[in-house]
């Protein structure tokens, strides 16, 4: 077990990538294994309004969503305790939300390929209303498109060839101990 006297780096974690990288479920493996907290912005802004993520797009917007996932980041990000945050993957369209986490938190950019996403769409499609009405071709454009707003973080971990756990393992023990 890594007790925070092992660790170097002492500032949230902020998850960062396209959506279904992996990040909510990288982000609750490494707070498990840190014994940190784990928050999930998607999953918090759900419970606000009590409602999936789908729902609140339907309902509310976009823009409102944004907005919602704008503030919810920012009060996050002042609490004094450790803690991974996992962020949604339109997070950083936001230039004030990028800045902020640049400047509290170590930002990682879980990074994989469009050929290795490929293989989740079956899994994100009915929760993710950004991919749908989508075509593959306008997939395959938003996933190239969105990787510049991903450009700016302190650290990427290529995620095609692991599982999370062992990204996760990889984190602890290449960034947080270096
Ligand atoms: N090697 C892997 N790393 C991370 N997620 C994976 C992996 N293989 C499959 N998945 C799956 O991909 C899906 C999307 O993961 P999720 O954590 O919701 O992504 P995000 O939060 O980035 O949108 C989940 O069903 C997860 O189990
Ligand atoms: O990329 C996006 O615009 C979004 C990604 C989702 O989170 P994940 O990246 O966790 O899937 C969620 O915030 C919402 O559906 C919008
Ligand atoms: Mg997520």
């Amino acid at each position: 077990m890594d007790t925070d006297e092992d660790l170097l780096r002492e500032k949230d974690l902020v998850l960062i990538g396209f959506m279904g990288v992996g990040k909510t479920t990288i982000g609750r493996a490494l707070a498990n294994k840190l014994q940190w907290d784990f928050i999930d912005i998607d999953e918090e802004i759900e419970k606000t309004y009590s409602m999936p993520t789908s729902q609140i797009f339907q309902t509310i917007g976009e823009d409102a969503f944004r907005a919602k996932e704008k503030d919810m980041i920012k009060n996050y990000t002042g609490i004094e305790k450790l803690k991974i945050i996992s962020v949604g993957g339109g997070a950083f369209l936001q230039d004030e939300t990028k800045k902020l986490c640049l400047s509290e938190c170590i930002v990682i950019f879980l990074d994989i390929s469009w050929e290795v996403w490929q293989d989740r769409i079956s899994l994100l499609v009915d929760s993710r209303p950004v991919l749908q009405g989508k075509t593959i071709d306008e997939m395959e454009k938003l996933f190239y498109d969105r990787q510049s707003t991903y450009k700016d973080h302190h650290f990427r971990v290529k995620t095609d060839d692991y599982s999370i756990d062992e990204t996760a393992d990889f984190i602890v023990d290449s960034i947080l101990k270096k």
